[in-house]
Order: C-alpha cells, then structure tokens, then sequence
C-alpha cells in the first residue's frame, strides 16, 4: 500500500494535497482561518454572537490578516465567509459610537479632524487589503450583508449568496455616507450608476433573486452549505492553476479599473515580459500541446 500521509514541520500531505496543520495558521481574535483544500483558504468572520459586527478588533485583523495571506506563498485563493446566522450586520455601532464619544473629547478642532481621518483611513485601508491582496477572494454571503459589509464584499474579487441573503447599504440611516468603498466599487462592481444611487441614497434592502439580477453576485445557492461548498470548489479550480498567471491576472484586472485602455495594456506587457519566462508557462503549454496530465505548479 501507499505511504498515504507525509509528515512536514508544519504541514501533512494526502494523496498529494498538502494540509497545513491549523497550530502553524496565523490566528486572530475576530477571524478563523483554515486551509479545507490544497492552497485554498477559508477566512471566516467569527464573531456570530454579534453579528461579525466590524469592531475595532476585527478592522485590524482584516487587514492584518489579507496582508499575511497576500505573502503567504502556499495561499492561492481566499474564501471569506462569516459564522452564525448571518454574514455580516455591518460596523459595530457600539464602536462607532465610542469613536464619536472619543472624537468629541478632543477640543481642537484641527486635532480632532486628524483623528477621525485616521480613523477613516485605517478602515478604509482594511478593506482595500481584500482588494490589494493579490490572490483571489471569493465571498460567501448568507442572511444578511449590512452597511460595511458591502464595502468589503465589493472590495472582493467574486461574490456568491445563499436564497435567503439581502444587502443593505445603510449607511445614510445611520446618519453617514459610505466612506470606506462602496461607493468606489459598486458602481464598477454592478455597472448601473442609476441603481447605486438608488440603493445608496434609500438604503433599501436588495434581496438574492435582484442581487443576482443587478450582478452583484455571480450565482446564489439554497443554502449556506451548499455556497460554501460551491465556493470551496471554484477556489480549488483556480488554485489548480497557474499562480504566476492568476496572481498577475488579478493585479492587472484592479490595475486597469482605474486606468485607461493604454495604461492597462502597458502594464500587463511589463508583467508579462517577467512572467512569460515563467516554468508555469512551459508546464502549462507541454500539458495543452501533449493533451497530458494537468501540470502540478510550485507555490509562488
Ligand atoms: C469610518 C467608519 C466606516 C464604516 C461605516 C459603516 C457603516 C455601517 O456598517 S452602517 C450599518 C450598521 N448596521 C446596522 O445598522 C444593522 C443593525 N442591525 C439590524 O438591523 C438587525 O440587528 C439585523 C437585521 C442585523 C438582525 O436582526 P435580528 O432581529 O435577527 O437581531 P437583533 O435582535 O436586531 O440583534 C441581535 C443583537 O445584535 C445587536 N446588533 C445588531 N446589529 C448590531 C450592530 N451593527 N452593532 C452592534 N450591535 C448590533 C442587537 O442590538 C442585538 O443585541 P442584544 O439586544 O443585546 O441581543
């Protein structure tokens, strides 16, 4: 019989599919993380008692988090999903409103407009790191996607949602405009500048069925199981392939959103005049000429 498991310092192997035991994972008060296929990693918000309500806490451990994952070279693709009953229901307001308290404490007002400017901006930067993190990130969305949870899923590469999911950008019923993506990104997410402004300006909720209408989301499944698994599954297919190839799929992809055609088109030939000297690209073009076995690439 086959040698079925390989013991590493921190990683197992079986049947080829390399597991990192979880002690050796990064660990964070608000985020689990687990590696449930070969070079696929599920983050998932972990504070169901509250919602995954966006503390102080867990904006630092998105960020700091997304940025290790960006570094980790064994980590292909991400899937961000959250525990409990429902995905998200958006900032903390108990935080938000220690924040307000804190600010108002301040006299000057130049002292004080530097702390609520950091405070945005440290925000903002936890939720650009889903977008600057160069593998792909794949979001699971069930129950309900509130206020910044709508930033951080727009801030992803791809979105998928159970039947009883709903989203809300509810940031003018608590008395504020989206200030940490959402509306950079929907409108590029879902291509309709007259249905984000509706959605921003009333903060009406956007069920499944319209979320699937309006592309926010690629595909809704009956249940959380299922999305998680289907998720599961296309980060696995893309995991089987090419990393240099994804990764610089990826930078460019974000690169060019905010560039012209041109710019665009510059940058992937710098990439490329890399990345076409890459093993990957001779292994993968051997397979596809030879019709043989799909190629094993090295984690990058
Ligand atoms: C620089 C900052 C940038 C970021 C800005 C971000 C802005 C936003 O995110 S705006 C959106 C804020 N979120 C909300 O307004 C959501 C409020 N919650 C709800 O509408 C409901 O709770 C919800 C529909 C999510 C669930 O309803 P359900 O009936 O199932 O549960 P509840 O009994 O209402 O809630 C259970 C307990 O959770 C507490 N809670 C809910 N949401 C929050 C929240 N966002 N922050 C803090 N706590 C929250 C709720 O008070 C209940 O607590 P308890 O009574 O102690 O059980």
């Amino acid at each position: 019989m086959h040698t079925l498991t390989k013991i590493f310092s921190n990683k197992f192997s079986i049947y080829g599919a390399v597991i990192r035991f979880a002690s050796s994972l990064p660990k964070y008060e608000t985020l689990t993380v687990s590696v449930p296929r070969k070079n696929v990693y599920h983050v998932e918000m972990s504070r169901p008692q509250k919602l995954n309500t966006v503390n102080k806490v867990m904006w630092g451990d998105l960020k700091d988090c997304f940025r290790a994952l960006h570094d980790d070279a064994e980590c292909r693709v991400i899937v961000l999903s959250g525990q409990g009953k429902l995905f998200t229901a958006g900032i903390d307001l108990n935080s938000l409103i220690e924040y307000f308290s804190t600010a108002n404490d301040i006299e000057d007002i130049g002292r004080r407009g530097r702390f609520l400017y950091k405070y945005i901006k440290e925000c903002q930067d936890s939720i650009s790191s889903l977008e600057d993190c160069i593998k792909p990130v794949l979001t699971v969305i069930h129950g309900a996607c509130i206020g910044a949870g709508v930033d951080l899923i727009t801030a992803a590469d791809m979105r998928y949602c159970t039947e009883d999911a709903w989203f809300q950008v509810k940031e003018v019923e608590v008395g504020l405009a989206p200030d940490v993506g959402t509306l950079q990104r929907l409108p590029k997410v879902i291509g309709s500048a007259s249905i984000v402004r509706e959605l921003c300006y009333t903060a009406r909720k956007v069920y499944a069925k319209e979320a699937l209408d309006i592309g926010l989301v690629s595909k809704v499944l009956p249940d959380k199981e299922s999305a998680i698994a289907h998720a599961l599954s296309l980060a696995a297919d893309i995991a089987s392939k090419s990393p240099v190839a994804v990764q610089a799929t990826k930078q460019n992809l974000v690169f060019s959103l905010e560039k012209t055609n041109a710019e665009g088109l510059e940058h992937i030939a710098l990439l490329n005049t890399v990345n076409h000297q890459s093993e990957d690209l001779t292994k993968s073009a051997i397979a596809m000429a030879s019709k043989g076995d799909k190629p094993e690439f090295e984690d990058y």
